[in-house]
Order: structure tokens, then sequence, then C-alpha cells
């Protein structure tokens, strides 16, 4: 049977001591029943003894039912020269009404001459006297080893001699931090080890990110003889952050065959990664590995066109297995096999000795040339490869268009925007306003597409980039413009290049309409011959 490791999760509590992070309770709530959704162990809530929000936390999150995350409430050791049972941060805990708590207590001798200035032996009274209240009142205790690692390179007797303290006062785990994150993998290895041999109780490890080797330390840990990994969900965490669980949890499952959490759950990691990030208001970056979505985007052309014959040329694990999904790029650097892909993704039915190919692939990598960029841009790339096979018809062709922008004093700045566009044939105009001059010629250009593409108002404008190119050879003096859009139900995203930005506007606006109406008709079932003017029907 394989060797179960329990995930001790600290986003709520460590992670916000992340800059940047700030979470409400609502946030607390939903993040924990992701959590509890993905089969975390413990869900380490906050620390009730620090503020009112970490107290209506704990109390509201007795309405909600979990499968199997134990809440844990967070707090320090008594203070010095008090007695456990009259400390406050103590008996927060037990108010809150938690069946678990994780305190900490110094290790470093270093620590408790400077950072809390107390004795030696107080420090171990304090440990002792702190798990032995929390034990006597019916918690399981988590005792957090704080610069567990440091302290023990400098005095490894007396950082032992901590452990035990909360050993004999009866925790049910004690968990070695590597507080200051400046532990090597080879020195957890070996202390984790030492410490396996000296103690009964089972051992978990809390490391820190400051060398970048929160996960490896964590593994190394585990490896060593720990049996519970605490984390956070993306690395978020104090400094440089905590061990990233998203990253750990995987690397034990399929790496070193331990059992962590289902096969399922597993499957919900890349979603519930994401989602933390939504909301904690964090960007995610593309490359995280496991769930970013780059962590399989293929780009060079050598690495696609082995994909093509088997996955595992250029990935370590099946995408699906964390969730996540394989993705092709198409860029300056993709060959043939890149846009075979692409094609088979969309449907297309793709010849790779066909001119046309060989005719597109110049033509993209040309583009990029100039400034444009597909692999943020998969709504214009796909515009362009059904137009390279004639597979699009010109929904509409500008005329012309004109933008004004007023400014008076004391008024705020007004942008309009007069559209004249051929719609089948028809000349259309129209003027609109909008809050800036891209927005109101989105909204004239809306104007004259809705009499025969009413579906046109489902769609909006997520987001808007401007980027200025370097400036250097074909892309001297331009910009590029990537606009996101959105119909609630897709997004897609278009890119303009030019060394107008409203021009650069314009192009990226105008292929996002053209895939909105393509999408639109794709999933209306509407007639053939409607159909065919938004360019599906092949020829
Ligand atoms: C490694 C970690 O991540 S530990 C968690 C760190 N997280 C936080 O600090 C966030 C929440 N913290 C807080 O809200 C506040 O710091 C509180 C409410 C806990 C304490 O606030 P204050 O009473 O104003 O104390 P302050 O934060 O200034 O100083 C820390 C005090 O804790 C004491 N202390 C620090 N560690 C310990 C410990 N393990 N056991 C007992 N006391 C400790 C220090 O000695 C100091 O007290 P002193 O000034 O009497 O010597
Ligand atoms: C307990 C804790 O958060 C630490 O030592 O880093």
């Amino acid at each position: 049977m394989n060797t179960t490791i329990k995930i001790f999760d600290t986003t709520l509590r460590d992670g916000t001591q992340g800059e940047g992070i700030s979470l409400s309770v609502e946030d607390k709530l939903k993040i924990a029943q992701k959590l509890d959704a993905l089969g975390v162990s413990y869900i380490e809530g906050g620390w009730p003894g620090s503020n009112n929000k970490d107290i209506e936390f704990f109390i509201r999150v007795k309405e909600l039912s979990f499968k199997q995350a134990k809440v844990t409430a967070f707090g320090s050791t008594r203070r010095k020269g008090t007695r456990a049972e009259n400390d406050p941060n103590l008996n927060r805990i037990l108010e809150v009404g938690v069946a678990a708590a994780a305190i900490f207590g110094k290790s470093w001798d270093f620590q408790v001459h400077t950072a809390i200035q107390t004795t030696l032996e107080e420090n171990l009274a304090m440990i002792y006297d702190s798990v032995h209240f929390l034990k006597t009142n019916g918690l399981e205790v988590i005792y957090d080893a704080e610069h567990f690692f440091d302290g023990y390179k400098t005095n490894p007797e007396y950082a032992l001699a901590t452990i035990k303290q909360a050993e004999a006062a009866g925790a049910d785990w004690i968990a070695l931090c590597d507080t200051n994150g400046g532990t090597l993998p080879h020195e957890i290895s070996e202390i984790v080890k030492t410490v396996c041999q000296n103690i009964r109780t089972p051992i978990g490890i809390h490391a820190h990110n400051d060398c970048e080797l929160g996960v490896a330390n964590s593994i190394a840990a585990v490896m060593a003889g720990a049996r519970q990994v605490q984390g956070t969900i993306n690395g978020y965490g104090e400094r440089c952050g905590n061990a990233n669980l998203v990253s750990i949890i995987p690397n034990l499952q399929l790496k070193l065959n331990y059992d962590v959490i289902s096969s399922e759950q597993l499957a919900s990691l890349s979603s519930i990664a994401r989602y933390v990030s939504e909301i904690a208001n964090m960007h995610m970056p593309i490359n995280q590995p496991y769930v970013g979505s780059a962590a399989f985007a293929h780009k060079g052309g050598i690495h696609v066109s082995a994909i093509l014959r088997d996955s595992s040329t250029y990935e370590h694990i099946t995408p699906e297995l964390v969730g996540n999904k394989q993705r092709v790029l198409v860029s300056e650097l993709a060959g043939q096999s890149n846009l075979v892909f692409k094609a088979q993704e969309l449907g297309l039915d793709f010849d790779t000795n066909n001119q046309q190919t060989k005719q597109l692939i110049e033509q993209i990598k040309e583009m990029e040339h100039q400034g444009y960029k597909f692999e943020g841009a998969d709504a214009t790339l796909e515009l362009l490869m059904r137009n390279a096979y004639g597979l699009l018809e010109e929904i509409f062709t500008l005329e012309s268009f004109k933008i004004m922008v007023t400014k008076s004093v004391g008024h705020p700045v007004l942008s309009e925007a007069i559209v004249k566009v051929k719609v089948h044939g028809e000349t259309v105009y129209n003027a609109a306003e909008g809050n800036g001059p891209v927005n109101a010629l989105d909204n004239a250009l809306r104007k004259c597409l809705e009499k025969c593409y009413p579906g046109i108002q489902n769609m909006h404008l997520a987001d808007y980039k401007v980027r200025v190119l370097d400036d250097k050879n074909a892309t001297a003096g331009k910009v590029r413009v990537l606009i996101e859009s959105s119909d609630f139900k897709n997004s897609w995203s278009t890119v303009g290049v030019s060394e107008n930005i409203i021009e650069a506007s314009w192009q990226a606006l105008v292929d996002s309409m053209r895939y909105a109406l393509l999408s639109q008709s794709r999933t209306d079932h509407q007639p053939e011959e409607q159909r065919e003017r938004v360019g599906l029907v092949n020829h």
C-alpha cells in the first residue's frame, strides 16, 4: 500500500500574509469549500487572536459542511511570564470552537533571546504549557516549530529539546518550519531524518520559497519521513511565498506514488488554482507548472511535429491528469505541424503539402515580423486560416470612419465616431458616442451590423491592451493592440498592428466582430443561407 500524505492548507492564513493579498470573509468561505473539494485534510482559516475578520470566519464556517477537511485555528504559544489558561490568544482558539489548532513556538535560541527576549527555559515551558492547555481542552494540536532548520543548524540540542516539549505535552503533529526559506533540500533531508529518529510524533513540513525551493524542500522532507505537508494554493504567502501545494500534490502523487488526493480531485487542480487566483485577485503566471495555461503549450515547430506523433515526446504528464490541456501556439517559430494541429482543433481539412499551407506559414511569419503576435490572438489566427483556405466570406468592409474627441473645460472628454461600412453590398453608416475613441468605434460598428446580425449585441469587449513595439526594423514606431472579447459563454482574442493606435484598434475590433458572428452562426444552427453569409459553409 502507498504511504498517505496529509495536506495542510494555509492559504487562508499564511497565504494572506503575502503582499497584495487580502481576502474577505466571503472569499475565505468560498476558498475553504474548494479546498475541501480538492481533498486537503486541514484548512488553516486564520488567527482568531489577531482580528475580528478571522473570528467571523470561524463562526460562519460552521454553517458549511466539509467532507474531510478539519478547520484549524492558528496562534502562538502563550506569552512569556503568563499562564496558558490566562492567555487571550490561546483562549480565542478555544472560543471559536475548532477541532484542531496549529500553534507556533520558537526552536532557535537566537530567536528566543532576540525576538521574544526571554530565557531558553521559559520558552520550553511556553511550548509545553500551550500544547498541554489545548490538548486538555480536547483539540487536535499541530505544533509548528518555527525556524526549526535554522535553529537546528546553530544549536541542534536546543532545537530538538523544543519539539520534545511539544511531544511530551501531547502534540498530534510536529511541523518543522523553514520559516526564512533559506534551507537547501539536502539539509532538509538530513535534518528531517534525524528528527524522525528522535521523535515518535508524526512530522510535518512547512517550507517557504525564498530560495525558490519551497516545493523541492517539501518533497525532500516527505522522502525523509514527513507525513504532513503545509503550503498554499499557488504558493501565496509572506515575502516570496509558501511552498506551492499546486505543484507539491501532483509531484507526490504522480511522480512518487504517495496517496494524497483522489484522481478525480487531482483533475480539479487547474480549475481550483485558477479559482483561487481570481478570488485573490492575483495574476496567474501562464508558465505556472502543471496548471498554467502555458504548462502544456507548444510553440517550436520541432516540438509540435513530435507531439502530433506522440504527446509524451514533449510532455512530462498527460495534462488532463491535473485538469489542464494541451495547446499549440502559432508564431514565427512555427512549422507546418503547428498549423496542422490548429486546423485539427478547428475541424479544418488541411493538407500539409498544399501550396496554401506554405503560403499561410509565410504570411504568419511575415506578420509576426511586422509586430503581430498570434499566440495571444487565437481568433485572428482562426480567421486568417479560414481565409487562406477560402472558407471565410467578407461579411463587411470598411468605407470610412471618423473620430472626434472633444474636451470642454468643466466637462468630461467626449468621444464620438462615425463608421461607414458595406454590409452585403449595401452601404450602412452610423454614429455613436463612447467613453473613449475605441469604445465609440465599437458602438458605431455594432449599430451598423445589428440589423443584419442582431446577435452582435450579445458580445462585449472584456479587455484592451496596447503595447508599444521595439523601435527596430519593421516594428519601428508601431503599436500592437490586443482585444479580448466575450459573449458570456466564450472569450476570444484578436490583434491589430499599426503606426496608429486607432487603426490597430480598428483591426482588432473588426476581427473580434467577425469572429463573434462566425461562432454565433456556428452555434445557432441557422439556415444554410445565413450560415453561408458568415463564411461557415465550405464551397
Ligand atoms: C512565522 C509566522 O508566520 S508567525 C505568524 C505571523 N503572522 C502575524 O503576525 C499576523 C497576525 N499578527 C497580529 O495580528 C499581531 O501581531 C498579534 C495580534 C498576534 C500580536 O500583536 P501585538 O500584541 O501588538 O504584538 P506585536 O505583533 O507587536 O509583537 C509580537 C509579540 O508576540 C510575541 N511573540 C512572538 N512569537 C511568539 C511566540 N511564538 N510565542 C509567544 N509570544 C510570541 C513577541 O515577543 C511580541 O511580544 P512582546 O512585545 O511582549 O515581546
Ligand atoms: C509557522 C509559520 O508560518 C512559519 O514558521 O513560517
